[in-house]
Protein backbone atom coordinates (compact mmCIF):
# COMPACT_ATOMS: atom_id res chain seq x y z
CA UNK A 1 0.00 0.00 0.00
CA UNK A 2 3.02 2.31 0.44
CA UNK A 3 3.39 2.33 -3.29
CA UNK A 4 -0.26 3.32 -3.63
CA UNK A 5 0.25 6.07 -1.07
CA UNK A 6 3.20 7.61 -2.85
CA UNK A 7 1.28 7.56 -6.14
CA UNK A 8 -1.68 9.07 -4.33
CA UNK A 9 0.51 11.87 -2.94
CA UNK A 10 1.74 12.56 -6.44
CA UNK A 11 -1.83 12.76 -7.71
CA UNK A 12 -2.59 15.32 -5.04
CA UNK A 13 0.53 17.33 -5.74
CA UNK A 14 -0.24 17.38 -9.44
CA UNK A 15 -3.87 18.26 -9.00
CA UNK A 16 -2.88 21.12 -6.70
CA UNK A 17 -1.29 22.71 -9.74
CA UNK A 18 -4.82 23.51 -10.85
CA UNK A 19 -5.26 27.22 -10.58
CA UNK A 20 -7.03 29.06 -7.82
CA UNK A 21 -10.48 30.42 -8.54
CA UNK A 22 -10.57 33.51 -10.65
CA UNK A 23 -11.53 36.31 -8.34
CA UNK A 24 -12.26 38.59 -11.29
CA UNK A 25 -14.71 36.06 -12.59
CA UNK A 26 -16.35 37.72 -15.56
CA UNK A 27 -19.03 35.55 -17.07
CA UNK A 28 -22.38 35.85 -18.64
CA UNK A 29 -24.24 33.46 -16.37
CA UNK A 30 -26.97 35.80 -15.27
CA UNK A 31 -27.58 36.07 -11.53
CA UNK A 32 -24.26 34.44 -10.67
CA UNK A 33 -21.80 37.16 -11.64
CA UNK A 34 -22.42 38.91 -8.31
CA UNK A 35 -20.61 36.14 -6.45
CA UNK A 36 -17.08 35.44 -7.72
CA UNK A 37 -16.56 31.78 -8.52
CA UNK A 38 -20.24 30.84 -8.32
CA UNK A 39 -20.88 30.54 -12.06
CA UNK A 40 -18.05 28.07 -12.52
CA UNK A 41 -19.30 25.90 -9.61
CA UNK A 42 -22.89 25.92 -10.84
CA UNK A 43 -21.70 25.05 -14.35
CA UNK A 44 -19.67 22.20 -12.85
CA UNK A 45 -22.88 20.92 -11.21
CA UNK A 46 -24.78 21.09 -14.50
CA UNK A 47 -22.08 19.37 -16.50
CA UNK A 48 -21.38 16.64 -13.95
CA UNK A 49 -25.14 16.02 -13.82
CA UNK A 50 -25.27 15.73 -17.63
CA UNK A 51 -22.35 13.30 -17.68
CA UNK A 52 -23.81 11.03 -15.01
CA UNK A 53 -27.51 11.27 -15.84
CA UNK A 54 -27.52 11.45 -19.62
CA UNK A 55 -24.16 9.82 -20.42
CA UNK A 56 -23.03 12.92 -22.30
CA UNK A 57 -19.30 12.91 -22.88
CA UNK A 58 -17.02 15.34 -21.06
CA UNK A 59 -15.38 16.28 -24.37
CA UNK A 60 -18.72 17.16 -25.99
CA UNK A 61 -19.72 19.36 -23.04
CA UNK A 62 -16.39 21.18 -22.88
CA UNK A 63 -15.75 21.60 -26.60
CA UNK A 64 -14.59 25.18 -27.15
CA UNK A 65 -16.87 25.60 -30.19
CA UNK A 66 -19.87 23.34 -29.67
CA UNK A 67 -19.75 22.82 -25.88
CA UNK A 68 -22.51 23.39 -23.32
CA UNK A 69 -23.74 27.04 -23.45
CA UNK A 70 -22.93 27.59 -19.76
CA UNK A 71 -19.41 26.29 -20.37
CA UNK A 72 -18.99 28.59 -23.36
CA UNK A 73 -20.12 31.57 -21.28
CA UNK A 74 -17.18 31.10 -18.87
CA UNK A 75 -13.86 32.88 -19.17
CA UNK A 76 -10.84 30.87 -20.33
CA UNK A 77 -9.49 30.66 -16.81
CA UNK A 78 -12.81 29.50 -15.41
CA UNK A 79 -13.06 26.84 -18.11
CA UNK A 80 -9.70 25.51 -16.93
CA UNK A 81 -10.88 25.42 -13.32
CA UNK A 82 -14.12 23.72 -14.31
CA UNK A 83 -12.25 21.04 -16.26
CA UNK A 84 -9.90 20.47 -13.31
CA UNK A 85 -12.86 20.06 -10.93
CA UNK A 86 -14.70 17.64 -13.21
CA UNK A 87 -11.58 15.60 -13.92
CA UNK A 88 -11.00 14.84 -10.23
CA UNK A 89 -14.71 14.50 -9.46
CA UNK A 90 -14.91 11.76 -12.12
CA UNK A 91 -11.53 10.17 -11.39
CA UNK A 92 -12.44 9.76 -7.72
CA UNK A 93 -16.22 9.44 -8.06
CA UNK A 94 -16.48 6.14 -6.19
CA UNK A 95 -14.16 7.34 -3.42
CA UNK A 96 -16.11 10.62 -3.09
CA UNK A 97 -19.35 8.66 -2.78
CA UNK A 98 -17.78 6.60 0.01
CA UNK A 99 -16.61 9.73 1.83
CA UNK A 100 -20.07 11.23 1.53
CA UNK A 101 -21.74 8.07 2.84
CA UNK A 102 -19.40 8.05 5.82
CA UNK A 103 -20.31 11.66 6.66
CA UNK A 104 -24.08 11.35 6.73
CA UNK A 105 -26.26 9.38 9.13
CA UNK A 106 -28.78 8.18 6.59
CA UNK A 107 -28.46 7.83 2.82
CA UNK A 108 -29.32 10.82 0.65
CA UNK A 109 -32.99 10.86 -0.37
CA UNK A 110 -33.81 8.88 -3.53
CA UNK A 111 -33.46 11.05 -6.62
CA UNK A 112 -31.19 13.50 -4.80
CA UNK A 113 -28.79 13.56 -7.74
CA UNK A 114 -28.57 17.35 -7.77
CA UNK A 115 -27.61 17.37 -4.09
CA UNK A 116 -25.06 14.61 -4.59
CA UNK A 117 -23.56 16.54 -7.49
CA UNK A 118 -23.12 19.74 -5.45
CA UNK A 119 -21.45 17.73 -2.69
CA UNK A 120 -19.15 15.84 -5.08
CA UNK A 121 -18.01 19.07 -6.72
CA UNK A 122 -17.26 20.59 -3.31
CA UNK A 123 -15.48 17.50 -1.97
CA UNK A 124 -13.40 17.23 -5.16
CA UNK A 125 -12.10 20.76 -4.60
CA UNK A 126 -11.51 20.37 -0.87
CA UNK A 127 -9.68 17.07 -1.16
CA UNK A 128 -7.82 17.34 -4.45
CA UNK A 129 -7.47 20.91 -5.73
CA UNK A 130 -5.56 23.97 -4.66
CA UNK A 131 -8.73 25.94 -4.06
CA UNK A 132 -9.21 27.76 -0.72
CA UNK A 133 -11.39 25.55 1.47
CA UNK A 134 -13.64 28.43 2.47
CA UNK A 135 -14.42 29.14 -1.22
CA UNK A 136 -15.34 25.53 -1.88
CA UNK A 137 -17.59 25.47 1.21
CA UNK A 138 -19.22 28.88 0.71
CA UNK A 139 -19.88 28.38 -2.97
CA UNK A 140 -21.43 24.95 -2.40
CA UNK A 141 -23.75 26.36 0.28
CA UNK A 142 -24.58 29.35 -1.93
CA UNK A 143 -25.35 27.02 -4.85
CA UNK A 144 -27.72 25.03 -2.65
CA UNK A 145 -29.41 28.21 -1.44
CA UNK A 146 -29.98 29.44 -5.00
CA UNK A 147 -31.48 26.17 -6.23
CA UNK A 148 -35.14 25.77 -5.15
CA UNK A 149 -34.69 21.98 -5.11
CA UNK A 150 -31.73 22.19 -2.76
CA UNK A 151 -32.47 25.15 -0.51
CA UNK A 152 -33.67 22.91 2.32
CA UNK A 153 -30.39 20.95 2.15
CA UNK A 154 -28.12 23.99 2.50
CA UNK A 155 -27.32 23.21 6.16
CA UNK A 156 -26.46 19.61 5.22
CA UNK A 157 -24.12 20.89 2.48
CA UNK A 158 -22.53 23.22 5.03
CA UNK A 159 -22.05 20.43 7.59
CA UNK A 160 -20.65 17.88 5.12
CA UNK A 161 -18.21 20.26 3.46
CA UNK A 162 -16.94 21.65 6.79
CA UNK A 163 -16.41 18.13 8.03
CA UNK A 164 -14.42 17.36 4.87
CA UNK A 165 -12.20 20.36 5.57
CA UNK A 166 -11.66 19.29 9.20
CA UNK A 167 -10.86 15.66 8.38
CA UNK A 168 -9.10 16.22 5.05
CA UNK A 169 -5.83 14.44 5.89
CA UNK A 170 -7.56 11.45 7.45
CA UNK A 171 -9.84 11.09 4.43
CA UNK A 172 -6.94 11.37 1.98
CA UNK A 173 -4.95 8.76 3.88
CA UNK A 174 -7.91 6.42 3.79
CA UNK A 175 -8.33 6.89 0.03
CA UNK A 176 -4.59 6.31 -0.46
CA UNK A 177 -4.85 3.02 1.39
CA UNK A 178 -7.94 1.76 -0.38
CA UNK A 179 -7.74 -0.10 -3.66
CA UNK A 180 -8.99 2.22 -6.43
CA UNK A 181 -12.42 1.51 -7.91
CA UNK A 182 -14.33 3.00 -10.78
CA UNK A 183 -17.91 2.42 -11.91
CA UNK A 184 -18.98 -1.08 -10.80
CA UNK A 185 -19.33 -2.63 -14.27
CA UNK A 186 -15.99 -1.28 -15.40
CA UNK A 187 -14.03 -2.36 -12.31
CA UNK A 188 -15.61 -5.82 -12.43
CA UNK A 189 -14.81 -6.21 -16.11
CA UNK A 190 -11.16 -5.23 -15.58
CA UNK A 191 -10.82 -7.91 -12.90
CA UNK A 192 -12.54 -10.47 -15.12
CA UNK A 193 -10.21 -9.75 -18.03
CA UNK A 194 -6.89 -8.90 -16.37
CA UNK A 195 -7.12 -10.49 -12.89
CA UNK A 196 -7.26 -8.59 -9.60
CA UNK A 197 -3.63 -7.52 -9.41
CA UNK A 198 -3.34 -6.05 -12.90
CA UNK A 199 -6.82 -4.54 -12.66
CA UNK A 200 -5.73 -2.68 -9.50
CA UNK A 201 -2.56 -1.50 -11.23
CA UNK A 202 -4.64 -0.21 -14.17
CA UNK A 203 -7.13 1.55 -11.89
CA UNK A 204 -4.25 3.08 -9.93
CA UNK A 205 -2.97 4.62 -13.17
CA UNK A 206 -6.48 5.92 -13.88
CA UNK A 207 -6.10 8.12 -10.80
CA UNK A 208 -3.12 9.85 -12.35
CA UNK A 209 -3.09 12.36 -15.18
CA UNK A 210 -1.44 11.01 -18.35
CA UNK A 211 1.89 12.47 -19.46
CA UNK A 212 2.10 14.48 -22.66
CA UNK A 213 3.50 12.41 -25.54
CA UNK A 214 4.71 13.62 -28.93
CA UNK A 215 5.48 11.88 -32.21
CA UNK A 216 8.20 13.63 -34.23
CA UNK A 217 7.81 13.97 -37.98
CA UNK A 218 11.42 13.05 -38.74
CA UNK A 219 12.62 10.35 -36.31
CA UNK A 220 16.24 11.38 -36.99
CA UNK A 221 15.43 14.75 -35.30
CA UNK A 222 13.96 13.17 -32.17
CA UNK A 223 16.89 14.04 -29.87
CA UNK A 224 16.91 17.65 -31.05
CA UNK A 225 13.20 18.06 -30.30
CA UNK A 226 13.48 16.19 -27.02
CA UNK A 227 16.01 18.80 -25.89
CA UNK A 228 13.93 21.71 -27.19
CA UNK A 229 10.77 20.44 -25.48
CA UNK A 230 12.45 19.35 -22.25
CA UNK A 231 11.11 15.90 -23.03
CA UNK A 232 12.48 12.40 -22.66
CA UNK A 233 13.07 10.28 -25.76
CA UNK A 234 11.51 6.88 -25.03
CA UNK A 235 13.01 3.68 -26.49
CA UNK A 236 10.14 3.37 -28.99
CA UNK A 237 10.60 6.87 -30.42
CA UNK A 238 7.95 8.86 -28.54
CA UNK A 239 8.92 12.07 -26.71
CA UNK A 240 7.41 12.38 -23.24
CA UNK A 241 6.93 15.30 -20.87
CA UNK A 242 5.13 15.15 -17.53
CA UNK A 243 1.64 16.52 -17.90
CA UNK A 244 1.48 20.26 -17.42
CA UNK A 245 -0.83 23.16 -18.08
CA UNK A 246 1.17 24.36 -21.07
CA UNK A 247 -0.66 25.28 -24.22
CA UNK A 248 0.89 22.93 -26.79
CA UNK A 249 0.61 25.52 -29.55
CA UNK A 250 3.15 27.67 -27.68
CA UNK A 251 5.77 24.90 -27.47
CA UNK A 252 8.89 24.94 -29.68
CA UNK A 253 8.38 23.10 -32.94
CA UNK A 254 4.61 23.55 -33.09
CA UNK A 255 4.69 26.25 -35.75
CA UNK A 256 7.41 24.34 -37.65
CA UNK A 257 5.16 21.29 -37.79
CA UNK A 258 7.96 19.23 -36.25
CA UNK A 259 5.75 17.02 -34.06
CA UNK A 260 2.20 16.24 -33.03
CA UNK A 261 0.67 15.15 -29.74
CA UNK A 262 0.02 11.41 -29.73
CA UNK A 263 0.02 8.90 -26.89
CA UNK A 264 2.91 6.44 -27.16
CA UNK A 265 0.52 3.49 -27.48
CA UNK A 266 -1.56 5.22 -30.17
CA UNK A 267 1.64 5.59 -32.20
CA UNK A 268 2.31 1.84 -32.25
CA UNK A 269 -0.18 0.50 -34.87
CA UNK A 270 1.13 2.60 -37.78
CA UNK A 271 4.70 1.56 -36.93
CA UNK A 272 3.79 -2.07 -37.55
CA UNK A 273 3.55 -1.61 -41.34
CA UNK A 274 7.34 -1.42 -41.64
CA UNK A 275 8.62 0.37 -44.75
CA UNK A 276 5.96 2.47 -46.42
CA UNK A 277 7.97 4.67 -48.76
CA UNK A 278 6.09 5.14 -52.05
CA UNK A 279 3.33 2.70 -51.08
CA UNK A 280 -0.41 3.29 -51.40
CA UNK A 281 -1.89 3.48 -47.91
CA UNK A 282 -5.54 3.75 -46.89
CA UNK A 283 -6.37 5.12 -43.45
CA UNK A 284 -9.98 4.25 -42.69
CA UNK A 285 -11.45 6.12 -39.69
CA UNK A 286 -8.61 8.61 -40.05
CA UNK A 287 -9.62 11.72 -38.15
CA UNK A 288 -8.22 13.66 -36.36
CA UNK A 289 -5.21 12.20 -38.12
CA UNK A 290 -2.43 11.16 -35.72
CA UNK A 291 -1.93 7.92 -37.60
CA UNK A 292 -2.47 9.51 -41.03
CA UNK A 293 0.42 11.85 -40.21
CA UNK A 294 2.61 8.86 -39.32
CA UNK A 295 1.81 7.12 -42.63
CA UNK A 296 2.40 10.29 -44.65
CA UNK A 297 5.64 11.10 -42.78
CA UNK A 298 6.84 7.57 -43.56
CA UNK A 299 6.56 8.38 -47.27
CA UNK A 300 3.27 6.66 -48.15
CA UNK A 301 0.73 8.15 -50.53
CA UNK A 302 -2.20 8.23 -48.16
CA UNK A 303 -5.94 8.21 -48.71
CA UNK A 304 -7.49 9.33 -45.40
CA UNK A 305 -11.17 8.51 -45.09
CA UNK A 306 -13.60 9.45 -42.33
CA UNK A 307 -17.36 9.76 -42.22
CA UNK A 308 -17.17 12.98 -40.18
CA UNK A 309 -16.60 16.09 -42.31
CA UNK A 310 -15.88 18.15 -39.19
CA UNK A 311 -13.25 15.77 -37.94
CA UNK A 312 -11.67 15.55 -41.41
CA UNK A 313 -11.46 19.34 -41.42
CA UNK A 314 -9.33 19.07 -38.28
CA UNK A 315 -7.25 16.36 -39.94
CA UNK A 316 -6.61 18.66 -42.90
CA UNK A 317 -5.60 21.50 -40.57
CA UNK A 318 -3.24 19.16 -38.71
CA UNK A 319 -1.64 17.85 -41.90
CA UNK A 320 -1.21 21.37 -43.23
CA UNK A 321 0.57 22.47 -40.03
CA UNK A 322 2.81 19.42 -40.37
CA UNK A 323 3.52 20.10 -44.07
CA UNK A 324 2.24 16.63 -44.98
CA UNK A 325 -0.87 17.63 -46.95
CA UNK A 326 0.74 16.86 -50.34
CA UNK A 327 1.14 13.18 -49.39
CA UNK A 328 -2.51 12.79 -48.55
CA UNK A 329 -5.95 13.00 -50.12
CA UNK A 330 -9.01 13.04 -47.90
CA UNK A 331 -12.40 11.41 -48.49
CA UNK A 332 -15.56 12.14 -46.51
CA UNK A 333 -17.45 8.86 -46.59
CA UNK A 334 -18.50 5.91 -44.53
CA UNK A 335 -16.10 3.09 -45.21
CA UNK A 336 -19.14 0.95 -46.02
CA UNK A 337 -19.85 3.22 -49.04
CA UNK A 338 -16.26 3.73 -50.18
CA UNK A 339 -15.47 2.69 -53.76
CA UNK A 340 -11.76 3.26 -54.42
CA UNK A 341 -10.30 3.09 -57.92
CA UNK A 342 -7.77 0.45 -56.89
CA UNK A 343 -6.46 -1.63 -54.02
CA UNK A 344 -3.97 -0.54 -51.33
CA UNK A 345 -0.64 -1.95 -50.14
CA UNK A 346 -1.35 -0.87 -46.57
CA UNK A 347 -4.77 -0.49 -44.94
CA UNK A 348 -5.26 0.77 -41.40
CA UNK A 349 -8.58 0.38 -39.60
CA UNK A 350 -8.35 2.33 -36.33
CA UNK A 351 -11.94 1.62 -35.50
CA UNK A 352 -14.38 3.54 -33.29
CA UNK A 353 -14.44 1.90 -29.85
CA UNK A 354 -15.46 2.35 -26.24
CA UNK A 355 -12.24 4.32 -25.55
CA UNK A 356 -11.77 2.48 -22.26
CA UNK A 357 -8.02 2.63 -22.89
CA UNK A 358 -8.06 6.42 -22.50
CA UNK A 359 -9.57 6.75 -19.02
CA UNK A 360 -6.51 8.64 -17.73
CA UNK A 361 -7.51 11.46 -20.08
CA UNK A 362 -11.24 10.73 -20.22
CA UNK A 363 -12.34 9.76 -16.69
CA UNK A 364 -15.99 10.05 -17.76
CA UNK A 365 -15.73 6.90 -19.92
CA UNK A 366 -16.46 4.34 -17.15
CA UNK A 367 -19.54 6.43 -16.22
CA UNK A 368 -20.88 7.14 -19.70
CA UNK A 369 -20.22 3.82 -21.44
CA UNK A 370 -21.96 0.52 -20.68
CA UNK A 371 -21.29 -3.18 -21.35
CA UNK A 372 -24.00 -2.95 -24.05
CA UNK A 373 -21.97 -0.25 -25.82
CA UNK A 374 -18.99 -2.59 -25.87
CA UNK A 375 -20.97 -5.43 -27.47
CA UNK A 376 -22.47 -3.11 -30.08
CA UNK A 377 -19.08 -1.62 -30.92
CA UNK A 378 -17.50 -5.07 -31.18
CA UNK A 379 -20.17 -6.05 -33.76
CA UNK A 380 -19.56 -2.85 -35.72
CA UNK A 381 -15.78 -3.38 -35.65
CA UNK A 382 -16.17 -6.94 -37.00
CA UNK A 383 -18.24 -5.63 -39.92
CA UNK A 384 -15.80 -2.78 -40.53
CA UNK A 385 -12.83 -5.15 -40.54
CA UNK A 386 -14.51 -7.45 -43.06
CA UNK A 387 -15.16 -4.41 -45.28
CA UNK A 388 -11.62 -3.04 -44.81
CA UNK A 389 -10.24 -6.38 -46.03
CA UNK A 390 -11.84 -5.74 -49.44
CA UNK A 391 -9.51 -2.77 -50.00
CA UNK A 392 -6.25 -4.69 -49.50
CA UNK A 393 -4.08 -5.62 -52.52
CA UNK A 394 -2.60 -9.14 -52.83
CA UNK A 395 0.41 -9.37 -50.46
CA UNK A 396 -0.86 -6.15 -48.84
CA UNK A 397 -1.01 -5.56 -45.09
CA UNK A 398 -4.13 -4.82 -43.04
CA UNK A 399 -3.86 -3.49 -39.48
CA UNK A 400 -6.78 -3.41 -37.07
CA UNK A 401 -6.47 -1.27 -33.94
CA UNK A 402 -8.42 0.61 -31.33
CA UNK A 403 -8.09 2.18 -27.87
CA UNK A 404 -10.33 -0.18 -25.93
CA UNK A 405 -9.09 -2.25 -23.00
CA UNK A 406 -11.74 -4.86 -23.66
CA UNK A 407 -10.73 -7.99 -25.60
CA UNK A 408 -14.29 -8.16 -26.98
CA UNK A 409 -13.28 -5.15 -29.10
CA UNK A 410 -9.72 -6.35 -29.73
CA UNK A 411 -8.42 -9.90 -29.49
CA UNK A 412 -11.85 -11.48 -30.11
CA UNK A 413 -12.54 -9.41 -33.25
CA UNK A 414 -9.08 -10.16 -34.64
CA UNK A 415 -9.33 -13.91 -33.94
CA UNK A 416 -12.79 -14.19 -35.51
CA UNK A 417 -11.57 -12.29 -38.59
CA UNK A 418 -8.54 -14.55 -39.01
CA UNK A 419 -10.79 -17.61 -38.81
CA UNK A 420 -13.41 -16.33 -41.23
CA UNK A 421 -11.17 -14.69 -43.85
CA UNK A 422 -9.03 -17.43 -45.29
CA UNK A 423 -7.39 -14.98 -47.70
CA UNK A 424 -5.68 -13.35 -44.69
CA UNK A 425 -3.17 -14.62 -42.18
CA UNK A 426 -2.06 -13.13 -38.87
CA UNK A 427 1.46 -11.71 -39.01
CA UNK A 428 2.78 -12.05 -35.45
CA UNK A 429 4.33 -8.78 -34.29
CA UNK A 430 8.06 -9.07 -33.54
CA UNK A 431 9.08 -7.60 -30.19
CA UNK A 432 11.80 -5.64 -32.01
CA UNK A 433 9.09 -3.71 -33.92
CA UNK A 434 8.10 -2.06 -30.64
CA UNK A 435 11.47 -2.17 -28.85
CA UNK A 436 11.08 -1.33 -25.18
CA UNK A 437 7.54 -2.71 -25.11
CA UNK A 438 8.28 -6.34 -25.98
CA UNK A 439 6.11 -7.55 -23.09
CA UNK A 440 3.11 -5.96 -24.82
CA UNK A 441 3.21 -8.57 -27.59
CA UNK A 442 0.73 -11.35 -26.78
CA UNK A 443 1.45 -15.06 -27.40
CA UNK A 444 -0.68 -14.82 -30.58
CA UNK A 445 1.46 -11.94 -31.84
CA UNK A 446 -1.02 -9.11 -31.19
CA UNK A 447 -0.07 -5.85 -29.46
CA UNK A 448 -1.93 -5.23 -26.21
CA UNK A 449 -1.09 -2.25 -24.01
CA UNK A 450 -2.71 -1.02 -20.80
CA UNK A 451 -2.08 2.01 -18.59
CA UNK A 452 -0.24 -0.33 -16.19
CA UNK A 453 2.39 -1.12 -18.84
CA UNK A 454 5.64 0.80 -19.22
CA UNK A 455 5.51 1.35 -15.48
CA UNK A 456 8.84 2.79 -14.42
CA UNK A 457 9.85 2.44 -10.79
CA UNK A 458 10.18 5.83 -9.14
CA UNK A 459 8.97 7.68 -12.22
CA UNK A 460 5.18 7.80 -11.92
CA UNK A 461 5.07 10.95 -14.07
CA UNK A 462 6.79 9.14 -16.93
CA UNK A 463 4.91 5.86 -16.63
CA UNK A 464 1.97 4.31 -18.39
CA UNK A 465 0.42 4.04 -21.83
CA UNK A 466 -3.07 4.28 -23.20
CA UNK A 467 -4.80 0.94 -23.50
CA UNK A 468 -4.47 -0.11 -27.13
CA UNK A 469 -4.90 -3.18 -29.29
CA UNK A 470 -3.36 -3.88 -32.69
CA UNK A 471 -3.31 -6.91 -34.97
CA UNK A 472 -1.45 -7.26 -38.28
CA UNK A 473 -2.81 -9.38 -41.15
CA UNK A 474 -1.36 -10.10 -44.57
CA UNK A 475 -3.39 -10.86 -47.66
CA UNK A 476 -2.16 -13.97 -49.40
CA UNK A 477 -0.89 -13.48 -52.97
C1 LIG B 1 -10.84 6.31 -32.98
S1 LIG B 1 -11.27 7.56 -34.06
C2 LIG B 1 -9.92 7.50 -35.18
C3 LIG B 1 -8.67 8.16 -34.68
C4 LIG B 1 -7.64 8.34 -35.79
N1 LIG B 1 -7.31 7.09 -36.45
C5 LIG B 1 -6.35 8.97 -35.29
O1 LIG B 1 -5.36 8.29 -35.09
O2 LIG B 1 -6.34 10.20 -35.13
C6 LIG B 1 -12.55 6.81 -34.98
C7 LIG B 1 -13.01 7.58 -36.22
O3 LIG B 1 -13.88 6.72 -36.95
C8 LIG B 1 -14.78 7.52 -37.67
N2 LIG B 1 -15.86 6.62 -38.14
C9 LIG B 1 -16.83 6.02 -37.40
N3 LIG B 1 -17.58 5.23 -38.18
C10 LIG B 1 -17.10 5.34 -39.44
C11 LIG B 1 -17.46 4.78 -40.70
N4 LIG B 1 -18.49 3.95 -40.83
N5 LIG B 1 -16.74 5.11 -41.78
C12 LIG B 1 -15.69 5.98 -41.69
N6 LIG B 1 -15.31 6.54 -40.53
C13 LIG B 1 -16.00 6.24 -39.42
C14 LIG B 1 -15.17 8.58 -36.67
O4 LIG B 1 -15.69 9.72 -37.31
C15 LIG B 1 -13.82 8.83 -35.95
O5 LIG B 1 -13.18 9.94 -36.52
Amino acid sequence: MNDQKSKRDEVRARNRKARRPNQSDTNNNRGEADKPGLAVRRTAHRLLGAIIETNTSFDALTDDTHGHPHYLSLSRRDRALLRAILMVALRFRTELSDVLDSFIDKPLPAGATALQTVLHVALAQILFLDVPDHSAVDLAVESANRDPRLKRFASLVNAVTRRAVRSKQKVLDKIANTAPRSSPWFSERLIEVYGAEKATAIEMMHRVEAPLDFTVKHPQDAEKWAAALGAELLPFGTLRRPHGDSDVSSLPGFDDGAWWVQDAAAALPAKLFGTLDGKRALDLCAAPGGKTAQLAAAGANVTALDMSANRLKRLNENLTRLGLQDNCETVVSSLFDFQPDGLFDAVLLDAPCSSTGTVRRHPDVPWTKTPQDISKLADLQARMLAKAAQFVAPEGVLIFSNCSLDPLEGEDVARAFAQAETMFEIVPVEGSAIAGLETCVTPEGFVRTTPADFNREGNADGSGLDGFFAAVFKRRG
